[in-house]
């Protein structure tokens, strides 16, 4: 089991070093190699993803990321900007499909800025294809207009697009995974407005035929974001394009409690998989020890059971967090009254010390 450890800038070192820790503490047979991302490898080697990280990343079974991206690189030229790091291990690797569940923990009911009646049991998956859509869509640029409401006036554009075997394979994935939970699917899209999002919602329509014990619903994407917080429970799987799915994961975290919850899987047709919080880099809480490395302990999990097939070893981890949130122990983001403020540090040596214990009870 070979993992690449990336864990980039900002809060990025933080968690990524409590979630090392945890695999750890599994003492399972895992060979780590870290090595410089986004920020952090541009300062030392001029480019945010170096060939040599690449090399790591694609030589690995997995990849542990934390995070990129800080407000001073943001007047560089994009392809030296942290971010281009992510987006980089994503087309190199073709981690097309990525799983970001939204599951609200029973001890933070309290925690989310919703009413505890919507989110007490909540659990949904939100799929959202990750190589294509107005994210890698060319040409991209600045130019003089040549129409449109002001010509001649200076204007910057981006391509949205998918062709049909991008949106029909991010929908099988969709539909396999609805199987294995509650039959229902959600495709979210912008169809009323958008070619691109017609033809999404016609592909997905045509792979359903294939599934047919599983419900398919279609909603607009400004309903989507609406619904969420009406009445999350009604969704179960959530299927989208790149940027609507960044933008309704980042929405659904606060389900949770806290984006410092979220966990995600980014998976290849070869089961490779790169593994890292929904969350960014955090500068304004960065090298504090106040970030909470929940979401990354969780990827950690995440990575043991899809790439590694280490289901008990993923459970663990996951009991462990149960525990830990069950004794009172909170990071700053999902503290309440009553319960326990713990900085970084001092949630991944609960964690550390729950899983040890099942350990050594056997
Ligand atoms: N995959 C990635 O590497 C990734 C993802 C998102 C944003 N980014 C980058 O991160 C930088 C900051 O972006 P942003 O501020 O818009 O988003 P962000 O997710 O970094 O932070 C948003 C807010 O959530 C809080 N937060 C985030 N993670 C937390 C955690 N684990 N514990 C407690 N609080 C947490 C932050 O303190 C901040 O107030 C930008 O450069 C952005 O491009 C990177
Ligand atoms: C940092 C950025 C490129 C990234 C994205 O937009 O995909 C982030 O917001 C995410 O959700 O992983
Ligand atoms: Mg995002």
């Amino acid at each position: 089991m070979k993992i690449a450890v990336l864990p980039g800038d900002g809060i990025g070192t933080e968690i990524v070093a409590e979630a090392v820790r945890v695999l750890q503490a599994l003492e399972l047979p895992i060979e780590m190699e870290s090595a410089l991302v986004g920020g952090a490898a541009y300062e030392a080697h001029g480019h945010p993803l170096p060939e040599s990280t690449l090399k790591l990343a694609m030589d690995a079974d997995a990849v542990l990321f934390g995070a990129v991206g800080d407000w001073k690189y943001d007047k560089l030229d994009r392809p030296l900007r942290p971010e281009q790091a992510i987006l980089g291990l994503r087309k190199h690797l073709g981690l097309f499909a990525n799983f970001r569940p939204a599951i609200c923990y029973p001890e933070l009911v309290g925690a989310s800025s919703l009413k505890p009646e919507l989110i007490a049991g909540l659990d949904i998956l939100i799929i959202r294809e990750l190589t294509g859509d107005i994210y890698f869509g060319q040409p991209r640029g600045r130019r003089t207009a040549t129409d449109g409401h002001f010509p001649g006036a200076e204007e910057a554009f981006d391509t949205m697009r998918y062709s049909k075997p991008e949106i029909e394979r991010i929908a099988h994935v969709a539909f396999q995974a609805a199987r294995k939970r509650n039959k229902k699917v959600t495709s979210v899209d912008k169809a009323n407005v958008l070619e691109t999002f017609q033809f999404w919602k016609d592909v997905v329509t045509e792979v359903h035929a294939q599934y047919p014990d599983v419900e398919l619903e279609h909603m607009y994407v400004d309903n989507a974001a609406m619904q969420l917080v009406r009445a999350p429970k009604k969704f179960d799987v959530v299927v989208t394009g790149n940027m609507f799915g960044d933008i309704l994961s980042d929405e659904a975290s606060m389900l949770t409690g806290s984006i410092g919850m979220l966990p995600s899987a980014s998976l290849n047709t070869k089961n490779q998989g790169l593994y890292e919080p929904s969350h960014g880099s955090a500068p304004d809480i960065a090298g504090k020890n106040l970030a909470n490395p929940l979401a990354t302990i969780l990827s950690a999990a995440m990575m043991l059971r899809f790439t590694f097939n280490q289901t008990e070893a993923a459970d663990r981890i996951e009991r462990a967090v149960s525990s830990v949130l069950a004794s009172g122990l909170r990071t700053t983001d999902i503290w309440s009254e009553g319960t326990t403020k713990v900085s970084t540090r001092g949630m991944g040596d609960a964690v550390v010390a729950a899983i040890t214990k099942t350990i050594t009870k056997g």
